[in-house]
């Protein structure tokens, strides 16, 4: 056999190539589409017979066409990550509720994969519809799909088990680089693309974390695990027959941290949030909806619940502390006007005990995907027994006045201070007097650029010298009252007392009268 030059072989397979493009052109003019629809099955047959490998298609839009393939999503993630440094061609995306670009193969890019030694070839594909088909059906949207290529001794553990493994790290990609929503019941029903909903939401982006949040370490890192582990248990929750699910019970005075720890939550294990604001759902089955309407992966929130519903069903306006308006704060027309509608709202809502340990439990709590259902209140003996049995609140968790543990996390997080002279000053007022890491954090916080750590750490100091003495008189206060209360008591009781005497010394009297009658008369009335 001749040895072929490089230069002579590259025309002849140039030559071949077009020969080959002639017949494939010839081949679509002359043949009409039905017959070359048929030719093309025949062939893929005759390929199959001597073709060892096995091709599986994925397609960006499949069945009705309306929603995007969730396998095509999920393999699109996969591929980003795995072509990315592999791919010579790539296209970035901004894909909907994406924090990220993503960075997948272009159109006819192909990569390989390895899985347990086995090599798999992927390749982006595009399929642009002929002319003809076009005009008949008025389709005219390019189709993409991804095609997966193995050889056939393959097969069982490529559909068995390679599959798996890319729809599920293509999800956990998705989860990762999602952005994070919190939604909220209080606006109506909303309309998202074809279908309604009572929840509407906003890109979730508070900052807190567990880093930030001040609270004894052992604590934190108590709910940390708890939290983590929660999210790892899928298997372990279906095996003892329980749905995926935990509830958390945050209570303690305002200002200790219990939005914060939810934000925490929230960035920890990167679920959503859905905002329940009970006072806004009429009755049981819409609160049974507004449940179904959650994804999985989601922490539901029900703040202040002693301030949202009584024992008995009844549902009372939501007047929260922190919010409440000061004396000789002047009306503000929207707000008096929000809260009327507030008012009429809640008169109207049948939210019962009953409703709402069904919406925890019930059937329907199983819908959708593991959750994380927490109740905040600042009164927990307020709270119906039922309400927060374990099982129903797995976890209680008590937010208190701030620690010297928890003072530490401030210093470092505000002022960037490990230690100090002041911190042995500042742990003995901390035991000594109550006062929340809120009002803390905001004493620790730089006022102007000339106040520094010094300065901060003075104004906490004084800041609690100023609550002790307030503690101090408010108890002096008390005391005298109380004493006043015990004088006025001792007061009327004397005075009953002495009226009690008059009347039954009135009394005698009388009776002595009667009888005196009685004598001089000789009758008994
Ligand atoms: N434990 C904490 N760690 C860090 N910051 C805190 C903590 N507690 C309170 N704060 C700070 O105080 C502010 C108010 O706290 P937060 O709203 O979380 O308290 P809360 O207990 O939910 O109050 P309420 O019962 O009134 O809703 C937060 O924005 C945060 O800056």
């Amino acid at each position: 056999m001749t040895k072929m030059a490089g230069g002579e072989m590259l025309t002849q397979l140039g030559s071949t190539m077009a020969g080959l493009m002639f017949i494939c052109a010839m081949f679509k003019q002359y043949f009409p589409f039905d017959l070359q629809n048929h030719i093309e099955q025949y062939a893929h047959k005759l390929i199959g017979l001597v073709y060892p490998y096995i091709q599986i298609t994925f397609h960006e839009y499949s069945g009705d066409g309306f929603e995007r393939s969730k396998a095509y999503a999920a393999i699109e993630r996969y591929l980003s990550t795995n072509s990315s440094s592999r791919a010579k061609r790539l296209k970035a995306d901004m894909v909907r509720d994406s924090k990220s670009l993503i960075l997948s193969m272009d159109d006819h890019e192909e990569i390989t994969d390895e899985f347990r030694g086995i090599k798999l070839k992927w390749a982006s594909r595009k399929n642009t519809p002929n002319r003809q088909v076009i005009s008949f059906y008025g389709d005219n949207d390019e189709k993409l799909y991804y095609k997966l290529t193995f050889h056939r001794r393959h097969r069982e553990i490529v559909t068995g088990t390679y599959l798996n493994h890319v729809m599920e790290e293509g999800k956990a990609i998705g989860v990762k680089s999602r952005q994070r929503k919190i939604f909220t019941n209080n606006r109506g029903e909303q309309r998202v693309g074809s279908r309604r909903t009572m929840w509407s939401h906003v890109v979730f982006e508070h900052p807190a974390t567990f880093d930030t949040l001040a609270m004894e370490p052992k604590k934190k890192q108590e709910i940390i695990n708890d939290l983590i582990t929660f999210t790892k248990s899928k298997d372990y929750y279906k095996k003892i027959g329980k749905a995926w699910k935990r509830g958390y019970l945050l209570f303690g005075p305002p200002g200790t941290g219990k939005s914060t720890m939810i934000a925490a939550m929230a960035n920890l294990i990167e679920y959503d949030i859905y905002d329940l604001e009970l006072t806004a759902v009429k009755d049981n089955s819409e609160l049974r909806k507004l449940l179904i309407d959650t994804s999985g992966k989601s922490i539901i929130v029900i703040e202040d619940i002693d301030c949202s519903l009584d024992l008995t069903g009844q549902r009372k306006k939501k007047e929260k502390e922190k919010g409440e308006k000061k004396d000789g704060d002047k009306a503000n027309p929207i707000e008096e006007e929000k809260k009327k509608k507030d008012a009429e709202d809640s008169k109207d809502s049948k939210v019962t005990l009953s409703g709402l340990l069904n919406f925890i439990d019930g059937l329907w709590s199983a819908c959708g995907g593991e959750k994380i259902i927490v109740f905040t209140t600042n009164y927990v003996e307020k709270l119906d027994p039922a309400l927060i049995r374990r099982g129903r609140m797995d976890k209680h968790i008590e937010m208190s006045y701030c620690s010297f543990e928890a003072f530490k996390v401030l210093a470092r997080n505000y002022l960037d201070l490990e230690s100090h002279d002041s911190f042995e000053t500042i742990r003995g007022l901390l035991e000594e007097n109550k006062i929340t890491p809120a009002d803390v954090a905001e004493n620790l916080m730089p006022k102007s650029s000339e106040e520094d750590a010094d300065t901060c750490l003075k104004n906490l100091m004084e800041a609690i010298e100023r609550l002790k003495e307030e503690a101090r008189l408010k108890a002096e206060e008390e005391e005298k009252a109380k004493a006043e209360e015990e004088e006025e008591r001792l007061k009327a009781e004397k005075e009953k007392e002495k009226e009690k005497e008059q009347k039954s010394a009135e009394e005698e009297k009388e009776k002595k009268a009667s009888v005196a009658e009685v004598k001089e008369n000789g009758v008994i009335t």
